[in-house]
């Protein structure tokens, strides 16, 4: 059986802010991008976590990668209901990307510090897509802007670490200078994210009243 763990917004948004000053100590960034659609809202808590006096908030572009896609059910009793287990995808594809052709856009990000923001790091299929194609897309800008400056540099930041094996793998220099960071690393449970829950009332209820009380 599936052990299922209900998170409530209270606590992604308490998650968020306990990274938030190791986050401008380790990484600095200048720039987030959220994989959607779970890494919108924490980067979207996280970013008021970041904002430094005097300065101006971090922008937040948005990438689209999905990897659990349900099929469309051929068989009525097979439909997915809220709340449903999903099985797990083998390939991401892509739903939003930045806007290669626009230079201003990707100008944005080469030489810059780049957080990556989802929602949990499971078995890591994501994440791997998401920083390969973001260093290829970078660097492609790079040379065509002549750019010689610092290096781009991309760190990660999700509210869950699952503790199992990885089917992604993410840049050796990214974990050897510890450029990821997992708000919590849990077990291999199935996390409820409160976007997903139909009635908030009762996904609330659920997390009370399981034994870590929505604390993962
Ligand atoms: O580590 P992985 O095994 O790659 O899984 C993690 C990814 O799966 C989920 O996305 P999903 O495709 O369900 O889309 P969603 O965020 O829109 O729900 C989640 O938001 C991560 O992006």
């Amino acid at each position: 059986m599936v052990v299922k763990e209900y998170v409530t917004y209270n606590q992604v948004h308490k998650l968020c802010q306990e990274a938030a000053p190791r986050i401008l100590e380790d990484f600095q960034p200048q720039l987030m991008i959220a994989i959607g659609g779970g890494g919108y809202v924490p980067a979207r808590i996280l970013r008021s976590f970041l904002k430094q006096p005097g300065s101006p908030n971090i922008p937040i572009q948005a990438i689209g990668l999905s990897l659990y896609e349900q099929l469309p059910s051929t068989h009525p009793s097979s439909s997915s209901t809220p709340g449903e287990v999903e099985q797990p995808g083998t390939k991401v594809t892509r739903t939003q990307w930045l806007d290669l052709t626009s230079l201003g856009e990707m100008e944005n990000l080469v030489g810059k510090r780049i957080l990556i923001v989802d929602e949990v790091d499971d078995t890591r299929t994501t994440l791997e897509y998401a920083v390969k194609e973001l260093e290829k897309d970078v660097e492609i800008a790079r040379k065509k802007l002549g750019y010689e400056g610092e290096p781009t540099k991309f760190s990660i930041f999700v509210l869950h670490n699952k503790n199992k094996e990885k089917k992604g793998r993410l840049p050796e220099d990214m974990l050897d200078e510890n450029r990821y960071l997992a708000a919590r690393t849990v077990e291999d449970v199935w996390i409820c994210y409160p976007w997903e829950a139909a009635d908030i009332d009762e996904h609330d209820e659920m997390a009370r009243k399981q034994p870590t009380a929505g604390n993962i």
